[in-house]
């Protein structure tokens, strides 16, 4: 029987069209660039998750998020699906620092560091930077280097946006 572990990944975009991008620095995928996420604890939604976990781990505070995909991947012999909530936002405030978990970098586009992302990134990021509507992917590890089954698509969900209210009259 599979269970499901609830995750968020959240991209941040700057004026400059910009990703900013972290270095894994401990636990699961320690040494890849990937965005800044993490488990939804008990009590939260899934975008006050995805808020909660790019200020600890890059210090930056989400003014809103937009949910644009959502990827689940599962591993051989393992029974936990993580199930990732792909998050973007472009209004923030605070300043980028690095934290224990990560080190963050900001990337032109053509300069995103596939090469030392995980396997699937490649696959869906493209997706993610030509927006439209949200995406949906499968991806099915043997291991952590190999891919076995792939799945991705476009979904027919508009991306939708929480904005956090408490952050932008903080700032007023
Ligand atoms: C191969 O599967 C994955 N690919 C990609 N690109 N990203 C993934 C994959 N599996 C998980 N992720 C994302 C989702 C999260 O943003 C992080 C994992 O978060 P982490 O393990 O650090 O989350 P927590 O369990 O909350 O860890 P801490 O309690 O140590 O913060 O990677």
């Amino acid at each position: 029987m599979t269970t499901r572990k609830v995750l968020t990944l959240t991209l941040v975009r700057n004026i400059a069209d910009e990703v900013l991008m972290g270095l894994k620095k401990r636990g699961f995928g320690e040494g890849k660039w990937n965005g800044f996420g993490g488990k939804v604890e008990p009590g939260e939604t899934i975008p006050q998750a995805a808020a909660r976990e790019l200020t600890e781990e890059c210090g930056l505070r989400a003014h809103y998020l937009t949910k644009v995909g959502l990827l689940d991947f599962e591993f051989l012999n393992d029974p936990v699906i993580h199930e990732v909530h792909v998050f973007e936002t472009r209004e923030y405030s605070g300043t980028v620092v690095e934290t224990e978990e990560m080190s963050p970098k900001w990337y032109k586009i053509e300069d995103i560091p596939f090469n030392e992302m995980w396997l699937d990134d490649p696959i869906w990021f493209p997706w993610y930077l030509k927006g439209g509507p949200q995406f949906y992917g499968y991806f099915l590890y043997k291991g952590f280097d190999t891919i076995l089954k792939q799945e991705l698509k476009s979904t027919d969900l508009p991306p939708t946006t929480t904005i956090f209210e408490s952050v932008k009259s903080q700032q007023a």
